[in-house]
């Protein structure tokens, strides 16, 4: 596994870089192509970097933003991405941009998988990943233990899946780890030094038991204590 990692003096130089870094390879793909794709994950982490790449000066217009993966709870819940992304990434100059959700109302994410991936699917490949990862060694919602996880690693699966896992407190919609891993530019945010050992482990381990490895080659991993 051959990744970059960066470490960073602290948690507020590496969302500005960050967010600096992403914004000029939305513009370089869209220097090329109409349209250009990013997925970022939710969580507690990315916050900071959203509220700097939200201002970045790029068409927007052109650029899709989706979710990584999502909890199935409505937008009103605190447990939302969606709420998140709205409220901190799809604002400023970035709310010109079209957001494709991964969340639509129903009991269960299944009945809604077919309907929310077409929207999606024209919209790959990914331009840019952002990506999160677990101490459990999750990323997006692949989850160890997860009842889908041979399913979202194989390099057929569907782009989207349903998940359910130990880890995860709700049923989860996650984009395959195969959509994931073919975007042009792939990056990983990691806070803390418990997540950097975690991470470091991870590269003497099967995907199946640390499923991070399957987006790691050729990603860029930002560290911050
Ligand atoms: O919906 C989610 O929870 C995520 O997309 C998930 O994969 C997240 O990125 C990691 O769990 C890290 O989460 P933190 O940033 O909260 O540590």
């Amino acid at each position: 596994m051959n990744y970059d990692f960066r470490d960073y003096p602290d948690r507020e130089m590496l969302a500005m870089d960050l967010a600096n870094q992403i914004a000029g390879e939305l513009r370089a793909a869209l220097a090329h192509q109409e349209r250009a794709a990013i997925a970022v994950p939710g969580g507690t982490s990315p916050g900071p970097v959203f509220d700097a790449l939200c201002a970045a000066d790029l068409d927007w217009s052109r650029v899709d933003v989706m979710l990584t993966d999502e909890r199935w709870v409505p937008e009103t819940s605190e447990r939302s991405n969606t709420r998140l992304l709205r409220e901190r990434l799809l604002t400023d100059r970035a709310a010109a941009a079209r957001f494709l959700p991964l969340y639509a109302e129903a009991e269960a994410p299944e009945g809604k998988l077919e309907e929310l991936a077409a929207d999606i699917e024209p919209a790959l490949p990914l331009a840019v990943v952002l990506l999160g990862m677990g101490a459990d060694m999750h990323t997006a919602s692949i989850f160890p233990g997860a009842d889908k996880l041979e399913e979202a690693l194989a390099p057929n699966a569907p782009i989207l899946l349903p998940m359910r896992a130990p880890g995860a407190q709700e049923p989860r919609i996650t984009l395959s780890a195969h959509v994931l891993d073919g975007a042009l530019k792939k990056h990983v945010l990691v806070y803390g030094s418990e997540k950097r050992d975690v991470l470091h482990k991870a590269q003497g381990l099967p995907t199946s038991e640390a499923p991070v490895n399957a987006i790691l080659d050729g990603a860029v991993v930002h560290w911050a204590e």
